[in-house]
Formats: C-alpha cells, structure tokens, sequence
C-alpha cells in the first residue's frame, strides 16, 4: 500500500479541480484516489467528464484519466475511500457549508478553496507564512462537530495575496491605511479567453462579493485566537477597487499605504527580501524557497515575465517609491490559482500534515 496520503477531490472537473489534479501529480506526500463532481458527472471517466474543457497548461495526469467520477452528495462513498479531501466545489454558500463539515463529519479533513467556512469562527484561514497559529482553533471546531480527526480548514481568497503578505512584512512598521486596486486575471471566474471572449481587449470594473473579500480577509489573517475563536485584527483600515482585466492568470495589486513609523525604502525592500514562515523553516515541498521577491526595473512585476516566479507560490513587488499623498505605493503580483487558490490549499495541508493534523486513517 502507498505510504502517501490518499486524497479526494471534491469539484475535481472545475478550473480549481483540475489545478489541484495537476498539481498533485507526483506530489511526494499526497496522491489522488479519488475524483468526485456533481451528479451530472458522476458515472463517467474523469476524461468523459471534463470533456474538452481541460484548462491547465499541462497534459491530463494519466492516473486520473480513467478514475471513474463520484458523486460528490454521496459523502460516506467518497470519504471512505482517503485520509483527507479537497474542496473545490461549485454549489450555493450554504449547500458548501453543509457538505464541507458532512465530510469532516466522516472524519475527513478538508483543505478549502471556498469562500463559505472563511468567517465560521472555529474555521482557520491560513497563509502558511502568516498565521500557521490560527490552526489551533481546528480543537474547539472539532469539539463542535463531534470529531476526533474531521475538521475544515481553508485558504484565503486569490485578490488578497498579491499584497497581505507584502503588508505583514512591513508589520513592525504599523501600517494603518492602505488603498488597493487590484487587476484580477480571467482564471479567477475559471474561465480563459476561449469560453469568455468578451474579455478579449476588455476590462470590466466589477466582481462581484471581491471589494468586501479583498477589505476583510487580510484583517482575519492578521487576527489572534480568543475563547477557541479567531478574532479579526482591527487595522490597518483597507479599501479597495476590484477590476477584471483582459489577462488570463495573475492579480495585480496597485497599493498606497500609510505607516504610524514610517520607514526607508531600503527598509521595506529588506524586510520584502528576508520574509519568511514556518513553510520555509520546514522546507515543505510547495513552499517557495523565497516568498518575496523586489524588482528594481521600473517596469516591472509583468504578469508575462513574473507570474511563475517560485512556480507560481511567490510574490513578485515592483515599483516601491514615495508618494505624495500616502507615505508609499507599490505594485504586487502573484499567481492566482496556484498560491491564490489550489497551490495555496496544497500548501495549508502540507503544514497541516507537518504539524500532525492530517495522517494516514
Ligand atoms: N474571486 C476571485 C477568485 C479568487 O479566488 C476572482 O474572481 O478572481
């Protein structure tokens, strides 16, 4: 038998699905045992059921080719197959919400790309670099679902990581206001040019439900444990303008900041330089060797040149210069649907596997 963790998919045919499918592929810890999707797939080969819709730059693994897709309704089937279950599902918040904690119900941990569980109290939402700690509150959601071993965790939405990361390295220097824009790829709405050619020479300054996501969840990351509870830190106060833009994978963030201690440029470039978190003292395999990388040229981070950089799990930051009305601006980039969606869950299950949350049933 395999000494890797067996895992599930949950929403295996979607855009996410199919990054976490590729992504796993000769993975050192995790292997794929089992696919699921919605009834409508369910039956068929993995192949029959993405069809032609298969979105990653790389070939269909062929281990999964032939996995014949469950039913994702049918919890006991699909849970009792792994240790643990990805969750990329495509449902209604509150049908998420229900079937994620059915799984952990079953004594399944689930790693979630989802938005439903990110503001369930007892629910950690973590950036392994940032708050690996808000995993102590998986004991008190575990008391409340009356497991021993199933619980929910999930990650943070994609708009956000092209500038919380930069904001916590600067910490000690108290951001207290920050104004973003962000310019959010197609592969955010899992789509590419091909099914959504509106988007063709386009921008659309709307996404839906994205201002609040992008104002909120960096306040949650930086928020501290009370009573088995996360608690949201309550600066620095954030805004924030959500654009979609004719690019298929790469947010970019255009971010004014305003520091209590306001500190040399040279300062930020080297606290960007030497950040790091328990993913690189651990030397986890998706972790990037270094999270943060500062660009000197003035025309960059580009979304074509930069947005692989430590295959998609680092932030590229450009342009850091005063300004005239906040002390500095900036400009991030990161991938959004490796560190911003399944790179970023693979990595939260890595440190959950390191740190004993996740084993083998
Ligand atoms: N909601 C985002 C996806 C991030 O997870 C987007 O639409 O780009």
């Amino acid at each position: 038998m395999s000494k890797k963790l067996q895992v599930g998919i949950l929403g295996a045919t979607g855009m996410v699905g199919q990054r976490f499918i590729s992504l796993l592929e000769n993975h050192p810890w995790f292997e794929v045992k089992t696919v699921a999707a919605s009834p409508r797939s369910a039956g068929k080969t993995y192949e029959e059921a993405v069809g032609g819709r298969w979105k990653m730059e790389t070939p269909m693994p062929e281990a999964v080719k032939n996995m014949i897709v469950k039913n994702v309704n049918e919890v006991e089937a699909v849970a009792s197959e792994v240790d643990f279950v990805f969750s990329a599902v495509d449902m209604s918040k509150d049908e998420i919400k229900k079937i994620e904690e059915e799984y952990a119900k079953t004594e399944t941990p689930v790693v979630s790309n989802n938005s439903a569980h990110r503001w369930t109290p007892d629910v950690p939402m973590v950036v392994p670099e940032i708050n690996p700690e808000h995993f102590e509150v998986i004991a008190s959601q575990k008391k409340r679902l009356g497991t021993t071993r199933g619980f929910v965790a999930v990650k943070p939405n994609c708009s956000i990581q092209s500038y919380a990361p930069v904001l916590t390295a600067w910490k000690e220097f108290e951001p207290y206001e920050v104004v973003a824009t962000t310019y959010q790829a197609i592969s955010g709405a899992g789509k590419t040019f091909k099914d959504w050619p509106e988007m063709n020479g386009n921008i659309i300054p709307y996404i839906g439900g994205e201002e609040e996501k992008s104002e909120q969840e960096p306040l949650r990351l930086w928020g501290h444990i009370e009573n088995g509870e996360i608690v949201k830190a309550d600066s620095p106060v954030i805004t924030t303008q959500c654009i979609r833009v004719p690019v298929l994978n790469g947010h970019t963030a255009a971010v004014f900041v305003k520091f209590r201690k306001k500190p040399t440029k040279e300062q930020l470039i080297e606290k960007l330089t030497s950040f790091s978190g328990l993913p690189q003292e651990l030397g986890l395999p998706s972790a990037p060797k270094q999270m943060i990388q500062y660009l000197e040229e003035d025309d960059r981070p580009q979304v074509s040149l930069d947005v692989d950089y430590e295959n998609g799990m680092g932030i590229s930051v450009g342009r850091l210069r005063e300004d005239t009305v906040y002390d500095y601006k900036f400009v991030g980039l990161s991938h959004n649907t490796l560190r911003g969606a399944a790179g970023g869950a693979v990595l939260c299950a890595e440190t959950l596997k390191a740190k004993g949350y996740i084993t083998k049933k």
